[in-house]
């Protein structure tokens, strides 16, 4: 008999012997009838459908483990299935999701078209989330030519902004000039910012500390200095410098807003998100100052920004509709999950979004956690300044020599290893009709959710060590890259299209950072940085607060 179903027992005997806790003993007896039910007799009527992980609060479900620990519930939920891994149901607030930890159920889920499985209706969830009004939801999924246009196009109905919005990513960030253009913005930043003075300048009264610091070098807080240059790069490659003229302190503004924005997606009372809420607005503001400047002060606007804009003129979308949808794409891509939590207030449904990590959200963490890797392992830092040496010159850098595997086989093996240990999303889709999976019936209208960090920990695909880092591994076994449980970027039609952004910026800044600095962990004796596994991290896992190295750089 388990805990809980003890502590039942108990009560009953109590109230048996007071007739006042009559009431309490026939809700108790109800809910006891509930949960046999649910759990005993209907996975009786219906084997082929998934097994539901118990709970004992009829709506909520594991709410409150979800929240508090989401990674923790899962391999709760797991362990009680025995590790068996076959799919298994998790009703979190009323809303059941289905969750795949067999590598060929997540290949076969990432197969299959959107007529199975779905992730639009995400969308228009999350824009009401951010306040998007109803008419400016109508108008990013409308198909229909507009009045004024209809002329021209009356016939053909066309593609809605939110699957534009998709296409024109890919375009943008696939290999090619597009992608190209990005990253040679993110070379040029890296090299102005990856100087002492620059340093100095930049994290003055942040995270820069020179009076501590030995003559010609300088102290940085590890997080907040990478933080700072991808933010900063994220938002000059998509929107120019037009963006950080309004709003001199974006960077900042943006990773108070990041640090809270589970307040917004949890949807928390106003009443306690004041920080969030004031950050969120400030952004807000900027999008709308930037957006009603004239074209041609922001010329040096990216493509994809610029093709979303011109969208938004054809559809007539309001002004205010216009920043924060474009603040959203700042922050987060439009994201296709959604978990309602009941409002009692309102006694309807909110919606608790996951977003995926897009031009600010995530890469910043993937430089931090590489680096930190390395600073704990001088050896395997002199090995990767070697690697990478020839990379370098005066004319820029060689991209190409960074990503071989014959020319930078510990630099590689470190970036796979450290995406696979930081990952700590999940990829989610809508359950558009029945499906067999596994040898088990989904059923429609439910979700789907595939956990990375389930994924990459599994002692099966990576062996007894696979919660530790070992830097080697993907240079020991390179086909591991290839295994169907290494998922940091997804999968399938919405597979991350930033991936090659995200790891040849990454490369880049490490390559350089190695070369221009000595590093060093100072004070010595600093933990390693802990991960903030409890935090709602999305895309890459955040750092533990108060967690973050500080480190000393000398100019080589
Ligand atoms: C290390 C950094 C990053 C990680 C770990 C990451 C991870 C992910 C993951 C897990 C997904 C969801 C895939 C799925 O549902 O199957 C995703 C989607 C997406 N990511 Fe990334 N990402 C990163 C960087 C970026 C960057 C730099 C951009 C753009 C500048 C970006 C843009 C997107 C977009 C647009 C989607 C949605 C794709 C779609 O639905 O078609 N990501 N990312």
């Amino acid at each position: 008999m388990d805990v809980e179903s003890s502590y039942a027992a108990t009560v009953i005997t109590l109230v048996a012997h007071d007739a006042r806790l009559g009431l309490p003993l026939l809700a108790l007896l109800s809910l006891l009838g509930w949960r046999l039910y649910t759990f005993t007799i209907l996975p009786w009527l219906y084997p082929n459908d998934p097994k539901e992980y118990p709970y004992w609060i009829p709506g909520l479900g594991h709410l409150r483990s979800f929240f508090k620990d989401s990674n923790k519930l899962l391999s709760d939920a797991r362990l009680y299935f025995h590790d068996s891994r076959e799919p298994f149901a998790l009703t979190v607030a009323g809303q059941k999701w289905y969750v795949l930890l067999r590598p060929e159920d997540v290949t076969s889920t990432y197969k299959m078209d959107e007529s199975s499985l779905s992730y639009d209706i995400f969308a228009v969830e999350v824009m009401r989330m951010v306040g998007i009004t109803e008419e400016g939801v109508r108008k990013a999924f409308q198909t229909q030519p507009v009045e004024k246009y209809g002329a021209q196009t009356a016939a053909t109905p066309y593609k809605h902004l939110v699957r534009l919005c998709k296409e024109y990513q890919l375009v943008q960030l696939s290999p090619g000039p597009r992608l190209d253009r990005l990253l040679g913005q993110a070379i040029g930043q890296f090299n102005l910012r990856l100087d002492l003075q620059s340093i100095r300048t930049w994290g003055a009264g942040w995270y820069a500390n020179s009076t501590t610091s030995a003559p010609g070098s300088v102290d940085v807080s590890l997080y907040n200095w990478v933080s700072d240059v991808f933010i900063d790069f994220g938002t000059r490659a998509y929107f120019g410098d037009l963006l950080q003229d309004i709003a001199p302190d974006i960077t900042r503004t943006f990773m108070a807003f990041d640090a809270l924005s589970w307040q917004a997606m949890y949807q928390y009372p106003s009443f306690l998100c004041g920080e969030m809420t004031r950050a969120k607005g400030k952004l807000q503001n900027a999008m709308a100052e930037y957006f009603a400047s004239p074209k041609d002060q922001r010329e040096d606007i990216s493509w994809f920004i610029s093709k979303v804009e011109e969208e938004m003129d054809r559809l007539d979308i309001a002004a205010s509709d216009r920043a924060i949808f474009f603040f959203q794409l700042y922050w987060r891509y439009v994201p296709f999950s959604s978990i309602s939590r009941l409002c009692k207030e309102k006694k309807k449904k909110k919606i608790t979004p996951l977003t995926v990590p897009s031009i600010n959200g995530n890469t910043r963490k993937a430089p931090f956690w590489m680096l930190s890797h390395l600073l704990f392992n001088p050896t395997l830092l002199d090995l990767i300044r070697a690697e990478t040496e020839p990379a370098i010159s005066k004319n820029g850098i060689d991209l190409s020599h960074l990503l071989n595997t014959q020319t930078c086989p510990h630099l590689n093996s470190v970036w796979d290893e450290t995406i696979r240990l930081a990952a700590y999303a999940a990829s989610v889709r809508f359950l558009a009709r029945d499906l067999q999976l596994g040898g088990k019936t989904l059923r429609k209208g439910n979700r789907l959710m595939m956990p990375q960090r389930q994924l990459h920990f599994s002692e099966e695909a990576f062996g007894a060590d696979a919660a530790a880092f070992h830097p080697d591994r993907f240079l020991e076994d390179p086909a591991l890259r290839r295994h169907p449980c290494l998922r940091p970027f997804g999968g399938g039609a919405s597979m991350c299209p930033g991936r090659n952004l995200a790891k040849q910026a990454t490369l880049a800044f490490v390559a350089m950072a190695v070369r221009r600095f000595e590093m060093v962990v100072e004070p010595p004796g600093q933990p390693f940085p802990e991960a903030a596994e409890g935090k709602p991290s999305i895309g890459l896992v955040d750092v533990q607060e108060g967690y973050d190295l500080k480190v000393r750089l000398r100019a080589r």
